[in-house]
């Protein structure tokens, strides 16, 4: 059968690195009600008082990490698409982004143009947020409606604990962990904690510290902390880590809402203060670097726990390319369930 396709979805970056182009991602981006969950007139007030500054600092921060060949997140997930293409025989393997290009729409109506009638949509997300599944997800199913293509879904579940997915973690990570290193953090992407409250109707999530441990497995399907102290614990538990050796944080926060806790930054200056000399970073929100790993991470937070007193801060690579995350994907998506 070579009528199966398979559809990678990662989130996408601008353009180029000019601010324009810059100002257009974000405004596609922020616009989305999944991303700035707002009524439209608030939505549309707030994103235009934040595409007044933040494209220039963006753009900035994007040139100081953009490769010879483009983004590193489209180009990391270009190179994992290739790969994908060794090992998923059931037809073609494509590649779409939700925001910029190649948009979702341009690659399944290019695929229905050839006849491909079944899609295993992969949004490549390990824990589950409206900001990234759902909104792919429905993008997809909005395309198939509106363009009256005759295509059908199988969609890659969220994969925060599978264990050959934290298997490939700890083999992508493992040669950094076999240095010297004080601390282990696991810098997952933030998101406002209304977020996860809309989406909690018994109401138990960010109930004291222990909430994530005691979720049920109804609250633990759509809480994005939840999930990632899974994956967290997991990994730790793969590697053999001690719990004092390792902690998670939440990084990226944008505009004044409260978001999910502890923030990176806040982390960065308590674990130099602690005395951690050598700090390990990884991030496991995402599958490929981008200007979340590279710039917050490994420029500006190294530049931060360097000031605040310690000695090295070293970004451990997302899953990339990596062949066991390249053998992990092949068999998530294989097992992914035909949509209704
Ligand atoms: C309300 C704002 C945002 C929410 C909610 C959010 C959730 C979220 N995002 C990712 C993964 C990525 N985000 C990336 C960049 C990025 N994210 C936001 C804002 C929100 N994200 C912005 C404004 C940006 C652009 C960069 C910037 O100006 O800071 C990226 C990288 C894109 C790239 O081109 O490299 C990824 C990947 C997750 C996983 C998530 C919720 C769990
Ligand atoms: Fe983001
Ligand atoms: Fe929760």
């Amino acid at each position: 059968m070579t009528d199966h396709a398979l559809l990678l979805v990662n989130l996408g970056s601008p353009a180029s690195t000019e601010v324009a182009d810059v100002r257009r991602y974000l405004n596609q981006f922020l616009m989305d009600p999944y991303v700035v969950d707002l009524p439209w007139p608030l939505r549309r007030l707030l994103v235009s008082l934040i595409l007044i500054r933040r494209p220039a600092q963006s753009a900035h921060a994007y040139a100081s990490i953009w490769w010879p060949d483009g983004s590193p997140l489209i180009v990391l997930s270009k190179r994992l698409q290739e790969a994908m293409k060794t090992q998923w025989t059931q037809g073609p393997v494509e590649l779409a982004m939700r925001y910029g290009e190649p948009s979702l729409e341009t690659v399944l109506t290019r695929l229905a143009g050839q006849g491909i009638k079944q899609v295993t949509l992969a949004p490549l997300y390990p824990q589950f947020a409206d900001s990234t599944t759902t909104t792919v997800i429905e993008e997809a199913k909005r395309v198939v409606r509106e363009r009256k293509l005759p295509i059908r879904f199988s969609i890659l579940p969220p994969f925060f604990q599978d264990p050959d997915y934290i298997d490939a973690l700890a083999d992508s990570a493992r040669p950094y962990l076999e240095k010297d290193f004080d601390h282990l953090l696991l810098s997952f992407h933030g998101l406002p904690e209304r977020h996860l409250r809309k989406l909690d109707p018994s109401n138990h999530c960010l109930r004291g510290p222990d909430c994530c441990r005691t979720a049920s497995a109804q609250v633990l399907a759509t809480c994005y902390r939840a999930q990632c102290m899974r994956t967290a614990e997991a990994f730790a538990a793969r590697m053999g880590l001690q719990r004092e050796q390792w902690s998670v944080s939440f990084q990226s926060r944008l505009g004044k809402d409260k978001w999910i806790e502890p923030y990176t930054e806040a982390r960065l200056d308590e674990l130099a203060a602690q005395g951690v000399k050598k700090l390990l970073v990884m991030c496991p929100a995402f599958v490929a670097d981008c200007i979340e790993t590279l710039e917050e991470i490994g420029d500006r937070g190294r530049e931060q726990f360097l000031q605040a007193g310690g000695e090295s801060l070293e970004l451990v690579p997302c899953v990339n390319d990596h062949p066991s995350w390249v053998a992990a994907l092949k068999r998530l998506c294989e097992r992914a369930p035909q949509s209704l």
